[in-house]
């Protein structure tokens, strides 16, 4: 594109020939008039002239990537100065990374293997999740089966499960990392990242069933043969799976569940009736891990999509993408060998399994806490109110400063676990940290309460709008509460912690 001058554009300010500067660059836009959201008496009133202030006031950067067709040159001798974030890309905006990923600072948690798994990972969201995710929240579809054959080429399938031998002789991300590096860590980069498709129902509709259920067929399988199966079915995406455990009458009150499974008099099988509510991904799964009450107590089974197994969505506050599923089992055979752990001792399966649910869950819930607060410091320093960037009103850098306070510390306890757990064995994680992981797990969503509360006080009408600039705001203020509730709410999880505490209490008078 020939460089131009801007007493030549100054002469485009007719119908025919309509320009206007944004950034140092040209941008025709006699033919986008009519198409434009913001109508065109706006555009006529900036044609010919610089509009870069008053585009960056009231658009994403994003916008400009999007109609970059209608760019026709840039200034002569001048250069863009705002950054076109490339795929991959840290943030460069302060606090927009966590604290490792900023090049001025170190961190005793990371080496390069985390590195190039976190740059292939962003890459991977970028390209392939999130403008799926960004379709489908908003269509209330769910996601693709081709979404799925490439997240289990990449083995990102099987990267959820955590850590461990499944990982060992899988080529991971393009070799971004060795399976026997996977650590907990690596864990945690997985689930950030994925969390920068900035869809919180897509995001619970991409595979979250899988990786709360399969952890317990790895865990639990008492028969080799089931667990290498579902397992491989599951990894290469052939195969859907989920948790089936809450329930009309039960939620955070696991005992309360009324569903049974009764074992028939040879022992062979056991015959399964009861629904499940709130399961998220149930209406694809073909493999459902279900708590039953046995004969004298609580039991986890894997039951097998068959006839009498019926599943239909229930609509929720977020995007149907979740795929979130009412379960109903109608006399449903399932082999004595599906039993997960021994019978009489499913509190023990699933009470272990949840930590690394809610671990999982703090992990998502700290990144959307940190986009949020990028989105805020972004506005803020691009918005201009009373003259000068909103971020020049004092009560706007207190809140900010909170803001950072609360998205650091949760992040920095985070970590501090994440390291524990990278030292112990899943049997003391279960019994050492299930106290600390639920205890955090209230405080980063009490976090969010306050970071959305205020994020959308700043953004104004914006926040409450589907599209623009407060999309993010709009978005994560009506969906925040989802992660307060899933794998336990916040009282319970508190409770938890505290009775943890309380177990290890020296028997001392003090
Ligand atoms: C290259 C030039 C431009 C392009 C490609 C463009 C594109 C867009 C797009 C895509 C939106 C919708 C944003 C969304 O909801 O996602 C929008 C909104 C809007 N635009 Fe532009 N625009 C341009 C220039 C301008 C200029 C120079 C002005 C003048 C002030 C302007 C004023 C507005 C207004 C007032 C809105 C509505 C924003 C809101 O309600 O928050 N636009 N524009």
């Amino acid at each position: 594109m020939a460089p131009l001058t801007r007493e030549e554009v100054a002469k485009h300010t007719s119908d025919e020939g309509l320009w206007t500067i944004v950034d140092h660059k040209v941008y025709d836009v006699s033919d986008f008039q009519d198409a434009h959201p913001g109508g065109s008496v706006v555009l006529r009133q900036f044609a010919g002239k610089d509009a870069t202030q008053a585009f960056y006031n009231l658009h994403r950067h994003e916008v400009l990537e999007q109609y970059s067709k209608l760019c026709v040159g840039t200034i002569e001798g001048e250069t863009p100065e705002v950054i076109d974030p490339q795929v991959g890309d840290l943030s460069s905006v302060p606090y927009g990374e966590a604290l490792w990923l900023t090049p001025q600072f170190t961190s005793p948690y990371y080496n390069s293997a985390h590195r190039s798994l976190r740059k292939a990972m962003r890459t991977f969201v970028e390209t392939h999740i999130k403008p799926e995710a960004q379709e489908k929240e908003e269509s209330g579809e769910y996601i693709s089966q081709e979404l799925i054959d490439k997240m289990a080429e990449a083995n990102i399938l099987a990267m959820r499960m955590g850590p461990g031998k499944h990982l060992h002789n899988r080529k991971l991300l393009d070799g971004a990392i060795d399976g026997k590096d996977f650590d907990f860590f690596s864990d945690l980069i997985i689930n950030q990242e994925l969390v920068r498709a900035n869809a919180r129902g897509f995001q619970d509709g991409n595979m979250a069933g899988m990786s709360i259920s399969l952890s317990v067929i790895i865990q639990w399988a008492n028969d080799e043969e089931l667990k290498k199966r579902v397992t491989e079915e599951v990894f290469s995406g052939q195969k859907k799976i989920c948790l089936a455990v809450t329930e009309a009458f039960a939620g955070s009150d696991v005992a309360g569940i009324q569903t049974t499974a009764k074992l028939s008099d040879d022992g062979s099988h056991y015959i399964v009736n009861g629904t499940k509510k709130w399961i998220s991904n149930a209406v694809w799964s073909d493999y459902f891990v279900t708590g039953c009450r046995t004969d004298g107590g609580f039991s986890v089974l894997l039951v097998e999509k068959q006839e009498g197994v019926n599943t239909r969505t229930i609509r929720t506050s977020y995007s149907a993408a979740a795929a979130t599923s009412f379960i109903e089992f109608d006399n449903v055979k399932v082999p004595a060998k599906n039993l997960l752990g021994k019978e009489k001792q499913g509190f023990t399966v699933i009470m272990s399994n949840f930590n690394h649910e809610r671990w999982m869950i703090v992990c998502w819930v700290c990144q959307w806490n940190r986009t949020v607060l990028e989105e805020c410091l972004k506005w803020t320093n691009q918005r201009m109110v009373f003259g000068k960037p909103l971020v020049s009103q004092p009560v706007i850098r207190q809140k900010l400063a909170r803001m950072i306070t609360l998205v650091e510390s949760a992040q920095a306890w985070l970590e501090q676990i994440t390291y524990q757990m990278n030292h112990m064995s899943y049997q003391d994680q279960a019994k050492h940290l299930s106290g600390p992981i639920a205890l955090l797990k209230t405080y980063s969503t009490r976090c969010s309460q306050e970071i959305a509360d205020d994020a959308t006080n700043m953004f104004g009408g914006r926040g409450l709008t589907a599209t623009g600039m407060g999309k993010v705001i709009e978005h994560f203020q009506r969906v925040y509460k989802f992660d307060a509730i899933l794998g336990g709410a916040e009282e319970v999880m508190n409770d938890l912690g505290v009775r943890q505490a309380m177990r290890f209490m020296p028997n001392s008078k003090l």
